[in-house]
């Protein structure tokens, strides 16, 4: 059976922890996620302890924001893990954007647009009046315009920014919940069925997989619910 387009964010405490997630989850899903938590506490070992024997595709989500030439340095070192997927913020702008291409040419580069936790109202306050999809559809064009083949954005902007950048561009979606799941910090939300009904190419999940006492049947599940609506 084809892996369900899942990544499951390993947002563990310990490695061990990540890399038992990582193996019940692999044959359910395409893709794990390795964040700041882990990587910041281990370091690139990270990567090979999550990837395991099966070879999962690896998306290390790092955000990078800095100037280009700290950002090309940063992608550049990273490169070498050969991640799938790294992400870098759209708020960096299109010159940080082209450097993070140019450093880690195997790597798909994925911009963040709006954090999946903020309301209009932080927006507002951070000082991006309007709605939502508004500020993540510019940024969503800036950063291919930039470059990046790959874009972050909630599952509530996904057919605003499919309309925006086409079918060329793969669309990420964290901010997904399973019905009657809790939200917990994500604020702009739809369930994994509505978020790929609506264009998303992966959706990010993390703690209602890994904070099930059985990891690998709740992603198991997901994935059977994904196949049943398409
Ligand atoms: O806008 C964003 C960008 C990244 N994330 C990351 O996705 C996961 C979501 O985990 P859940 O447990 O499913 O909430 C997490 O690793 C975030 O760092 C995001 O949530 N929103």
């Amino acid at each position: 059976m084809t892996p369900a387009p899942i990544a499951v964010a390993l947002d563990a405490p310990d490695l061990e922890t990540a890399a038992r997630w990582a193996a019940l989850v692999t044959p359910h899903v395409s893709t794990v996620k390795v964040g700041l938590e882990l990587y910041l506490r281990y370091g690139p070992d990270v990567i090979a302890s999550v990837r395991g024997a099966s070879g999962v595709r690896v998306f290390l989500d790092l955000k990078l924001h800095d100037i280009p030439n700290t950002v090309a340095g940063a992608a550049r070192a990273v490169a070498r893990l050969r991640p799938s997927i790294l992400t870098v913020h759209a708020a960096g702008g299109p010159a940080m954007i082209r450097a993070a291409v140019a450093a880690a040419p195997h790597t798909q580069i994925a911009a963040v647009t709006v954090l999946t936790s903020l309301t209009e109202g932080d927006l507002e306050r951070i000082g991006l009046t309007g709605p939502a999809d508004s500020a993540v559809r510019r940024l969503a064009a800036l950063s291919v315009e930039s470059g990046a083949t790959a874009l972050v954005c909630s599952p509530n902007e996904v057919s605003a920014v499919r309309a925006e950048v086409g079918e060329e561009i793969t669309l990420i979606t964290p901010g997904v919940r399973p019905t009657g799941a809790a939200t917990q910090d994500q604020m702009r939300v739809a369930t994994p069925e509505q978020a790929l009904a609506d264009g998303a190419d992966l959706l990010v999940i993390g703690r209602p997989i890994t904070g099930s006492p059985d990891p690998g049947a709740a992603a198991a599940a997901i994935a059977a619910s994904l196949r049943r609506a398409t």
